[in-house]
């Protein structure tokens, strides 16, 4: 652990855990998953190792249990202070963000899977922001067909609006749904969510604070409605491999079936579907991590920072 000063000399708000420091943390928590709930976290995702689980994800779970009974608390003082009337519950939301491929699907169902097993959260919900993109007839119209994950391919108010009908307490709250199938968000579908004990958001785009209003009136931040913040982390060089990797695998499973939006994708050779994957990964996806991405990272409350296996290498709360 150390207390770095930054490059202005003040104190860094973060306190910084080496894999093993962090892994230190989960402590006396007794490993409270069975057997068959770890094969079953492992089908989630045949490349995340027990390791990963142990080390990383059960003391980060542990901590956030910690912090969601905190705000549970503090929710309970406040109803009994309003009076009788003031019931109802406050879904803890969880954000998660960083660049595409980085891993955030996959860590956001394993804490679904973890918290879900504390007695005070059982029902953890989780939704990811690509719901709330455009329709591709809409960006095709507006040119941002190359601009998907950008700030200005989503639909921010109807976001903004979803979080902060979760929040109050709604029940049920409907989203839209995404599919990578057919590469655009599916008009009969939705998502519901009904007063979870915790939600997890997931997505490129949760940690960012937009540009200032011109007319003067303030609108939320999609991150002024977590509680908790998580970014992850890893190099450029390491997110292209891993994005060309599973494209690779899509090429070979999904994008094989004809109705697949990217099934021309399917007859390249593995020489030219490596390029075309670079070419993507170049064009759009590097250039939304360094404008819009990577910029979000300070205003986390934990960065995971990962290395060329996945396996998180350090680990950086914030205490200040
Ligand atoms: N903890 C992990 N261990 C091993 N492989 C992982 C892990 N997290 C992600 N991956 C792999 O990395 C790729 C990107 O992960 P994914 O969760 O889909 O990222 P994102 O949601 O950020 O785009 C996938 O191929 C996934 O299998
Ligand atoms: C759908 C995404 C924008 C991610 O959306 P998110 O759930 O993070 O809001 C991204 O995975 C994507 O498809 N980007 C477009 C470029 C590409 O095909 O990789």
């Amino acid at each position: 652990m150390d207390l770095k000063l930054d490059e202005a000399g003040r104190l860094s708000p973060f306190r910084n855990f080496s894999r093993s420091e962090w892994a230190g943390l989960r402590a006396d928590t007794p490993q409270p998953l069975q057997p068959d709930e770890i094969q079953r976290l492992q089908g989630l995702n045949d490349r995340l190792s027990i390791h990963e689980i142990e080390d990383i994800y059960l003391p980060l779970s542990r901590l956030l249990s910690m912090y969601v009974g905190s705000a549970q608390k503090l929710f309970r003082a406040m109803q009994k202070f309003l009076g009788p009337e003031e019931n109802g519950k406050m879904p803890y939301i969880i954000g998660v963000g960083g660049s595409v491929a980085v891993g955030k699907s996959t860590t956001s169902r394993v804490l679904q899977a973890l918290l879900g097993r504390w007695p005070n959260t059982p029902k953890v919900a989780l939704v990811t922001t690509d719901g709330f993109l455009l329709p591709n007839a809409v960006l095709e119209r507006e040119g941002l067909m190359g601009r998907k994950g950008f700030p200005e391919s989503y639909d921010l108010p109807a976001l903004l609006l979803f979080l902060h009908d979760i929040k109050a307490g709604r029940r049920p709250v409907r989203g839209p749904v995404y599919s990578h199938f057919d590469y655009d968000v599916m008009p009969n579908a939705s998502v519901e969510v009904d007063q979870p004990d915790i939600l997890i958001v997931e997505g490129l785009n949760v940690l960012q604070t937009g540009r200032p209003p011109k007319d003067g009136k303030a609108i939320p931040f999609v991150s002024d409605f977590f509680d908790f913040k998580i970014y992850i982390d890893a190099d450029e060089a390491i997110l292209e491999r891993w994005y060309v990797e599973r494209f690779m695998r899509l090429r070979d499973s999904a994008f094989r079936d004809p109705k697949a939006y990217f099934h021309r994708y399917s007859s390249l050779s593995d020489e030219e579907a490596d390029a075309t994957a670079r070419s993507i990964w170049r064009s759009i996806n590097l250039v939304n991590l360094r404008e819009n991405i990577l910029p979000t990272r300070q205003r986390a409350d934990l960065i995971l920072r990962k290395g060329g296996d996945h396996e998180v290498e350090a680990v950086s709360l914030r205490k200040l």
